[in-house]
């Protein structure tokens, strides 16, 4: 893919209600292309929420979802949730385990979004995609039960990328895994985003991870922006609101990185 492909995205006064509670109010923010982006904050401040609503799986009460870069003109812009935007857009879930059929092998799992968009090349571009999440095809017929956590969230991966979407939505995308399969995972992220020049919108509770990843982020609470900032602002303690600082001191994870 050439830069020129990459694409943004561009959240104006988003807001999803759940019976009248206000789970998102009113968040903006942009994400340029190729760029990494991280929303982080307590769990129940809205972050899966706003990753949800992206991509049409919440509601929508008001606000826009816009695809930004050369490829998106106004008046061609795909809906969240339809076809053409998960195309282009993709989400990563936290549960590896969960978020794959178990029942299903690999190859159903990684041929079903194929057909869905009437892909037929389907064999090479399974077997490319378990070669690029570093599994390889001897893993292609296996069911989930018979893959480590680190394998199933490959998988996952492999599934969201193989309709070679622009973006990513990574829901705390390695949370569930252990310290080192969480290294493993992040550094896979890491060079499939440099490699493919795909812009990335992660959540996490881990500010050692969003740093690890991210270029720039937004901290959220309770619905609302706090603030966003750049990563390297946050890493030499150049924060503005008290509850940025709150959570860089309960985030034991990134003190280490910051004294490291
Ligand atoms: N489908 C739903 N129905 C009702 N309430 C919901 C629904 N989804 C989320 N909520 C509520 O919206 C709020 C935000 O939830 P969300 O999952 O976005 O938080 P989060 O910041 O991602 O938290 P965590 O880090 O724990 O995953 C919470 O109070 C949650 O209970």
């Amino acid at each position: 893919m050439n830069a020129s492909q990459a694409l943004g995205l561009d959240v104006s006064q988003l807001r999803v209600t759940f019976d009248g509670f206000v789970a998102v109010a009113d968040t903006s923010f942009q994400v340029k292309p190729g760029e990494s982006f991280g929303i982080v904050g307590e769990s129940g401040s809205g972050k899966s929420t706003v990753l949800r609503a992206i991509c049409g799986l919440a509601p929508r009460e008001s606000g826009s979802v816009r695809l930004t870069g050369a490829e998106n003109a106004p008046g061609t812009q795909p809906a969240p949730g339809s076809k053409a935007f998960r195309r282009r857009v993709q989400m990563v879930f936290q549960d590896p385990y969960g978020s794959l059929h178990p029942r299903q092998t690999v190859d159903r799992i990684l041929a079903e979004p194929l057909a869905i968009h009437g892909v037929t090349d389907a064999e090479t571009r399974i077997e490319r995609a378990l070669d690029e999440v570093g599994l390889g095809k001897g893993f292609r017929f296996r069911y989930p039960h018979q893959l480590s956590g680190g394998q199933r969230q490959r998988i996952a991966i492999a599934r969201a990328l193989i309709l070679e979407p622009q973006i990513l939505l990574l829901d705390e995308p390695t949370s569930a895994l252990d310290a080192s399969v969480q290294a493993e995972v992040l550094n896979l992220l890491e060079e499939l985003r440099r490699r493919r020049e795909l812009t990335f919108i992660m959540v996490s509770h881990d500010l050692a991870v969003v740093t690890h990843l991210c270029e720039r982020l937004m901290v959220m609470q309770r619905g609302q922006t706090v603030e966003s900032l750049s990563t390297l602002d946050l890493v030499a303690h150049r924060v503005s609101k008290p509850y940025t600082l709150s959570l860089m001191q309960a985030s034991s994870g990134f003190r280490r990185t910051v004294e490291a």
